[in-house]
């Protein structure tokens, strides 16, 4: 005999909510039709993972997405986790230009953080929901491969150790984690021709690896509600801007907001349609841009 009780119809208050319910559902239909098929890649930042049930949110946002038929990429960052195990371990750090100085003991630590900690606690919130998530870094299956880089400070190139650019994409390990339905959960962590380890800003990885796989969008969650034009003028949050206007805008900006700017500009210029800044310490931050008519934060569109 059936243990299910009878469901009566809904009447007053509980069928409003429910109508709200259909209504909420149906708004995403349009971007369900638009977004079908398409590979979303997601930056999720060090900064935006403040708490466990945040961390919830996302992981429940990347199986939500897997499951209506879009293609989630997870690039993780994890500076702050970093920060950490660099003062237990008693080493100083510093960034410029907003990328970490890394010598080769910090490196070290960047690689174990990352691979070991950051990347292995996101595989495990997504897979509490089923066999989804795999996690690789830059160094399987020659996913990225870096060139050393400086930093520009006031026009000027200095010298901040292993830190790299991604100089190629090899996206084979990534289409087949893609075609067997699995969601790539990426650390940014990548070797040099020579082998040589180099420390790969989280948005710079995202962005060369969202036109390498002619992604649709590119979602980077922050802790901060988008782009502000005039940092720290709160009245100067910006809702869209075009890869023009940005690349002018680029030299006055401060810290984080470098790389992940030249990230956002790279992206579109590499043909990803619209690069979005997102507020990621708003609950399912990344299912509001993807499926509501407003969208949520800074959108960057080709000039
Ligand atoms: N123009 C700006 N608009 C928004 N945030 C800015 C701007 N300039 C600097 N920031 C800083 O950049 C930070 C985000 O970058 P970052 O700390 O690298 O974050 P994440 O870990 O998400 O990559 C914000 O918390 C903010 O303090
Ligand atoms: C070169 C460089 O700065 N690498 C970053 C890599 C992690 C990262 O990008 O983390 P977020 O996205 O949380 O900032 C770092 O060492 O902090």
């Amino acid at each position: 005999m059936s243990t299910r009780t009878r469901r009566t119809p809904h009447e007053g208050a509980d069928k409003v909510k429910a109508q709200k319910k259909a209504e909420i559902l149906i708004e995403a239909l349009p971007w369900l039709e638009r977004f079908h098929g398409s590979t979303v890649v997601i930056k999720y930042g060090g900064n935006a993972m403040i708490d466990p049930e945040l961390q919830e949110a996302f992981a429940a946002d990347m199986v939500f997405l897997r499951l209506v038929g879009i293609k989630p990429v997870v690039v993780h960052g994890g500076g702050p986790q970093i920060n950490r195990m660099l003062k237990r371990v008693g080493i100083e750090s510093e960034f410029r230009g907003g990328l970490r100085v890394t010598t080769p003991e910090t490196m070290e630590i960047v690689r174990m953080v990352l691979t070991g900690q950051v990347g292995r606690e996101l595989v495990g919130l997504i897979n509490q929901h089923g066999p989804f998530a795999v996690g690789l870094s830059g160094e399987d299956a020659r996913l990225f491969t870096a060139v050393r880089r400086g930093a520009t400070i006031n026009g000027e190139e200095v010298d901040i150790g292993q830190v790299g650019d991604v100089d190629q994409v090899d996206t084979s390990a990534v289409d087949d984690l893609i075609a067997a339905g699995r969601i790539p959960v990426i650390a940014t962590v990548a070797p040099d021709v020579e082998g040589v380890l180099h420390n790969v800003n989280a948005d710079t990885a995202a962005s060369a690896l969202a036109v390498a796989l002619g992604a649709r969008k590119l979602v980077v969650l922050t802790d901060v509600p988008g782009l502000y034009t005039n940092w720290p003028d709160t009245s100067s949050l910006t809702s869209e801007i075009d890869a023009d206007a940005l690349e002018k805008l680029l030299p006055g900006l401060e810290s984080g907001m470098v790389p992940k700017m030249e990230a956002c500009l790279r992206a579109v210029r590499g043909g990803v349609p619209a690069a979005h800044v997102v507020d990621g310490r708003v609950a399912h931050s990344t299912l509001l841009e993807v499926f509501t008519e407003e969208g949520f934060g800074t959108m960057v569109v080709p000039a």
